[in-house]
């Protein structure tokens, strides 16, 4: 679904990306994690065209990345939602609709608007809704169209437990149907529930990438939080793993 080989960005004199390899199969989870600023967002910006890397390659579904049509294939969740605020959540999903073809937009949807109990919601100005509630918003817009691959940036980050499980259940379901997700997350537990590969990004490099399991059994350890923090204190890394 998704390869990308020997990323590497800059901003200025910072080298944000230093080679970055890494693959998603369909019906995986991939979890991006690393310390703050190691370039997870950057990575996930250049795989939606978001940010121009310097060299390397991004493969969706076998095809080199150009131009803006593959994104309508990629469903994304930023960090930050930031919303034209006077706009309606109903207005933006209508804005979407308008902006695909109809054929794309026939299928939409809307399960999460439900979960989330949204629909008293969906007519009021984005700028007067909750934080978690515009998180919520945003989960919707992601799932929309039914994307081949989510791109999810701290997904649960602003929700509260139940909501954040409610969206847990939706990408472990989505995952089953056969699609692909990337999600950053700096709660290991979460990623524990969700993740079947974990990719460790540490200043600009990938330090590992495989199973979640793997991780756990060439560590010693039982929890990935401590794998994580070991592998991090370690003065040099295990090498990589091919992703199964
Ligand atoms: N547009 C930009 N211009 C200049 N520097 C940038 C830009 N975007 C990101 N950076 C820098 O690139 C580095 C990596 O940032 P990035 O947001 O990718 O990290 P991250 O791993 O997502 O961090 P976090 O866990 O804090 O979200 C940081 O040093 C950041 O300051």
């Amino acid at each position: 679904m998704l390869r990308i080989q020997a990323l590497t960005k800059r901003f200025g004199d910072a080298h944000v990306l230093r080679g970055v390899d890494l693959a998603l199969d369909p019906g995986r989870v991939l979890a991006l994690v690393g310390p703050n600023g190691a370039g997870k967002t950057t990575l996930i910006k250049s795989v939606l065209g978001l940010t121009r890397p310097d060299a390397g390659e991004i493969r969706f579904r076998g095809e080199i990345v150009r131009g803006d049509a593959y994104r309508a294939r990629i469903g994304y969740m930023p960090q930050i939602a930031r919303f034209p605020e006077n706009l309606t959540a109903a207005d933006l999903m209508a804005m979407l609709v308008d902006l695909r073809d109809a054929a794309a937009t026939a299928d939409r949807d809307v399960e999460l608007v439900e979960r989330f109990a949204l629909e008293p919601h969906l007519r009021k100005p984005l700028r007067t809704l909750s934080g978690g509630t515009r998180q919520k918003v945003n989960a919707v817009l992601a799932f929309l169209f039914r994307p081949d691959l989510l791109v999810l940036d701290e997904p649960t980050a602003g929700l509260d437990p139940i909501s954040s499980g409610i969206l847990k259940d939706k990408v472990l379901a989505e995952r089953a149907a056969g699609r692909s997700v990337l999600l950053t997350s700096h709660i290991m537990s979460e990623i524990e529930e969700l993740a079947d590969d974990v990719a460790l990004l540490v200043d600009g490099r990938v330090e590992f990438h495989g199973r979640v399991d793997a991780l756990l059994r060439a560590s010693g350890q039982t929890r990935l939080e401590r794998a994580v923090a070991q592998l991090l204190s370690a003065q040099s890394f295990a090498p990589c793993e091919a992703a199964a």
